[in-house]
């Protein structure tokens, strides 16, 4: 998805959610300072060429538990923010982490130092964690949900779940299957760190949700890759 398809979801997001654009902005810049200053970033070629036609992508729903128990994972595996910390436990690297830096930073840092590229994504709300953790990070490919810069990309997509599917569609993808994509009422324990339990959603997070379950049927119905919910 290109910047022109995205606006009017993003303008949608903004009304809906209360956001407000000018720090978003700012904070993409902010992306690009740190990654020029810390020369730690790749570039979309580079991720393109670790995405296979077969990518699996992991969300942190309360089902993750039973899809990493039971799931034979080939191809690419996309690690979703808080679903890093899971799949670490099942021994698992992901090849690639989509996050805004609100999952376990402990986990993305030890996948990190394991291999999986991160893709950090820049919002008006995190700015403090893209000073705090960026510099600590390798191999990153920074993202953005305003007008993309030079070496901040814009593929679509709003929370870190549906996000990892639009880059994996946009970067060839052919077969996308979701793991651990309940959305609904339990919010998974995997999704924040001061979660002990799977928790009850929030008012924040339900908005989250539908937002990304529309983004997700666009992508089914108009994008190129085949998208199965496991
Ligand atoms: N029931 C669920 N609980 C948590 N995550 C879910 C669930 N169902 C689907 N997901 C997907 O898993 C992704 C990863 O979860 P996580 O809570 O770590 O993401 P997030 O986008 O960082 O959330 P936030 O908006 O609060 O920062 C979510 O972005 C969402 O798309
Ligand atoms: N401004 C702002 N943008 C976001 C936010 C957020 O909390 N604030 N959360 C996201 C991940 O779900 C994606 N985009
Ligand atoms: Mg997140």
């Amino acid at each position: 998805m290109n910047w022109q398809q995205w606006e009017p979801f993003y303008l949608q997001i903004v009304s809906k959610m209360g956001y407000d654009i000018e720090e978003d902005r700012k904070a993409a810049l902010l992306l690009r300072k740190l990654l020029l200053e810390n020369e730690n970033y790749i570039l979309a070629e580079t991720i393109k060429e670790r995405i296979k036609e077969k990518v699996y992508v992991f969300g942190a729903g309360p089902s993750l538990e039973k899809g990493l128990s039971e799931g034979k994972f080939s191809g690419t595996l996309i690690a979703s923010d808080g679903s890093t910390s899971a799949l670490l436990e099942y021994g698992i690297v992901p090849d690639v982490i989509v996050t805004d830096l609100d999952g376990r930073f402990d986990d993305i840092k030890r996948a990190n130092d394991l291999g999986a590229y991160v893709v950090v994504h820049s919002h008006g709300d995190n700015m403090d964690k893209l000073k705090a953790y960026v510099p600590k990070l390798k191999n990153i490919l920074g993202t953005c949900q305003t007008e993309p810069l030079d070496i901040v990309y814009n593929f679509g997509g709003f929370t870190d779940g549906d996000r990892a599917v639009f880059l994996a569609e946009e970067l060839g993808a052919k077969e996308i299957f979701l793991v651990g994509f309940d959305f609904g009422e339990i919010v998974g324990k995997w999704s924040k760190p001061y979660l002990k339990e799977h928790s009850p959603i929030w008012e924040s997070k339900r908005k989250k949700f539908k937002i990304a379950q529309t983004l997700l049927e666009w992508l089914e119905k108009n994008g190129r890759a085949k998208i199965t919910k496991l």
